[in-house]
């Protein structure tokens, strides 16, 4: 057995399994050790009951005091029992374990480590793992514990398990970093760092099992990028545009003037399409920048030449609704321009007429999700394609766009605020065009840090919002189906809400689960203001554009990241009224509230990138990943800014001494960088 075997060969594996694993990215054992923990449970030595605190997760060891009880449902039986200890008595639940209540005797003495929440004034822990006799617990004590990423069906402990298995057949030959490389930089060897960040031994092990993995993730993808760029520096543009008139009469009817940084970037953008070379530009503005807009006219620039310009967003909903207001656009300002949209979720034969219609060059600008690259669209002369930074292309999916046709130009919009200085090594494939200011019709944002005491107040709030004609979200975050935790399931909160509001305004919940029509709707509707209260998990947070909203509320915001929590703010303030928003946070630490001030103080998402980052420090174990950016699998550009330098400088010694990576000592690194290149193609083009 070896990193390329299936994992179905590991012991406890059977055909399910495999197919749960799978569901997770996991089809080889090199997959399995791949699949990096995304925290760290630290078990600490059991405190007394007196020292319990909510929210926080415990051990505590006691005397099981009394009868043990069942109660509840066949469905979801709950058995309880008390523990004594000389400081106090503490009640415990378990769910689904209706054995318990035989294996618990009345004063045996047990250690049980869970959450302690808060019911009805009083403490209480649930669903705890159960340590008996308690120097069982010991074995774990001061250890670091993996806590894996799940799926419905699986759990952390087969995944652990599954992991210690694979871990036996690490193989050394798998070391692709250049000996030189690693050294000078201080990096841990391969089978240390893949063990060390599934079991680390101590804090210190993590440290340098993860720096090696940062690293080298970091050091693939800019080489990566080094190499289409390469490609591309000699490409010309083919294609005949110029500059046409409907453009600059829409600038002038438009309801609002460009912002001159609006209008900077769009010079850039309109003399590159129409000048010798190919375009391969990266957009960056923060939220509400009117990014799109600019989009709209390279668009309509290709569009007018006589070719076809493709937008290609992140989700269905957002698809669609570039697809309804560039349309009407289109119409209010008679632009002689065909729109077509093309989604996954379209039904067999609705592709196919809108392929059709996309081959004869019948419409010229085509908005849709990934579908737009699939093999089956056919373009007829397709000379820009827009595109978003969590899709822009895996590094060979420009060639098969090129395989399309002509190689068309690129443009990528990013709402990420980071530094010029990153923007360059991550963005190396690209030119950056930057809308550093806010439209002048903006009023700021209105924030307010609250406590759940607050909900009622917050509830009439949005209901004189809603009867002046504005509208609102309510975020809850998503639960991991492994959790037990206490968080709003959207559904019950909007029937909640709802009976708060009164029948006269229009609630409604949307979450990721929902069939794609069903979301659709919802979002047309809400679009319309049939909805008035829309209540959402995060599917909601890029770039959907409801000028008429002036409230958003999320709750349990403590558990998002700040750069999250901005990107959803920015669902409001993009029109002419005020807009509030309320950061309702479900747990009292001193440190939360620290956190959520930032967002408080200011509106500006560089500024807000930066102080998170200050406040988490570069050693947060579980604050890791929390800016997403990107799409790295261990690395976060923020946090790991000192590693991201060091890998673009490493890549340039590399690539300086063996520009081809044929020496003997890059041949591992060329392989690897191989691999990737074509797993990155499939896993975006799927
Ligand atoms: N110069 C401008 N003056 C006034 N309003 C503008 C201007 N440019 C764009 N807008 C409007 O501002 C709103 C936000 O613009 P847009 O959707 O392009 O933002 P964005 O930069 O794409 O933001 P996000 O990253 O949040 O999606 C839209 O309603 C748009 O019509």
């Amino acid at each position: 057995m070896n990193e390329q075997s299936k994992i179905s060969e590991l012991k406890g594996i059977g055909e399910k399994t495999e197919k749960l694993f799978q569901k997770m990215g996991i089809f080889t054992i090199g997959d399995l050790l791949r699949y990096f923990p995304r925290a760290y449970d630290v078990y600490e030595a059991p405190v007394s009951i007196g020292e319990l605190e909510e929210g926080k997760i415990s051990a505590v060891t006691g005397t099981v005091y009394g009868r043990v009880q069942l109660v509840g449902s066949r469905n979801m039986q709950v058995t309880t029992a008390f523990l004594k200890d000389l400081t106090g008595t503490l009640k415990v639940n378990w769910f689904r374990m209706p054995f318990l209540r035989n294996t618990l005797k009345s004063g045996s003495v047990i250690t049980v480590r869970g959450r302690i929440i808060q019911r009805k004034g009083q403490l209480l822990m649930e669903h705890p793992e159960i340590y008996n006799p308690p120097e069982t617990y010991n074995k774990k004590l001061d250890t670091l514990q993996p806590v894996y990423p799940l799926t419905a069906g699986i759990t952390n402990n087969a995944v652990g398990k599954a992991v210690e298995q694979a871990l036996q057949y690490l193989d050394l030959r798998q070391e692709f970093l250049p000996g030189d490389i690693r050294l000078s930089y201080h990096l841990a060897e391969y089978n240390f760092a893949v063990k060390g960040i599934h079991f680390p031994l101590n804090k210190e092990e993590f440290y340098q099992a993860r720096e090696r993995l940062v690293f080298e993730e970091f050091l693939t993808f800019i080489l990566a990028l080094r190499q289409v760029r390469e490609r591309e520096e000699r490409a010309d543009n083919r294609f005949a545009l110029e500059n046409k008139a409907e453009i600059d009469s829409l600038l002038m009817q438009l309801p609002y003037e460009l912002t001159r940084a609006q209008k900077k970037v769009w010079e850039e953008i309109k003399g590159e399409m129409c000048g010798p070379r190919l375009m391969s530009r990266l957009i960056q503005g923060d939220v509400g920048s009117g990014k799109t807009i600019i989009a709209v006219l390279a668009l309509m620039l290709a569009g007018l030449n006589g070719y076809q310009g493709a937008m290609m967003a992140p989700t269905e909903v957002l698809a669609k609704q570039h697809f309804e207001s560039i349309t009407s656009l289109f119409e209010q300002y008679k632009i002689p321009l065909k729109t077509e949209l093309l989604t996954g979720s379209m039904t067999a034969k609705e592709k196919r007429l809108a392929y059709e219609r996309i081959a004869s060059g019948e419409v010229q600008i085509i908005l849709g999700t990934h579908a737009l690259i699939q093999e089956k669209a056919i373009y007829h002369k397709l000379a820009l394609v827009v595109t978003d930074e969590q899709h822009r292309f895996g590094v060979r999916q420009r060639e098969s766009l090129a395989g399309k046709g002509e190689m068309p130009h690129i443009l990528v919009m990013s709402a990420t605020p980071i530094p010029r200085t990153l923007a360059i090594i991550l963005y190396g494939d690209l030119d950056i065009s930057v809308i550093d200011e806010l439209p002048a019709n903006r009023q700021p944002i209105k924030n307010c840090v609250v406590d759940t005491g607050y909900r009622k107040t917050a509830y009439s709030f949005m209901k004189r919002q809603v009867e002046e004609g504005r509208q609102c979200y309510i975020i809850c975050p998503m639960v991991e189906e492994s959790e037990a935790v206490e968080a709003e399931n959207v559904t019950d909160y909007a029937a909640m809400l709802s009976q708060e509001l009164g029948s006269q305004i229009q609630v409604a919940s949307l979450h990721g689960k929902m069939k794609q029509g069903q979301k659709d709707e919802i979002m047309s509707a809400f679009a319309r203001n049939e909805i008035q209260v829309l209540v959402s998990t995060t599917v909601i947070e890029v770039g959907i554009n409801v000028p008429n909203a002036t409230v958003m509320m999320v709750e349990n915001a403590e558990r998002f990241g700040l750069a999250q929590l901005h990107q959803l703010r920015g669902r409001v303030g993009r029109g002419k009224y005020q807009s509030y928003c309320i950061f309702m946070s479900g747990s009292k630490g001193k440190e939360t509230k620290k956190r959520l001030e930032i967002l408080n103080k200011s509106n500006d998402g560089f500024f807000i990138a930066g102080e998170d980052l200050k406040l988490r420090g570069p050693g947060d174990l579980f604050g890791i990943r929390q800016s997403g950016l990107m799409d790295f699998r261990i690395g976060d550009v923020f946090q790991d800014a000192d590693i991201l330098q060091k890998a673009s400088e490493a890549a340039g010694r590399i690539l300086d001494e063996d520009p081809q990576l044929e020496m003997d000592k890059n041949k591992k690194l060329k392989e690897h960088l191989q691999q990737y290149m074509d797993k990155s193609l499939l896993n975006t083009t799927l």
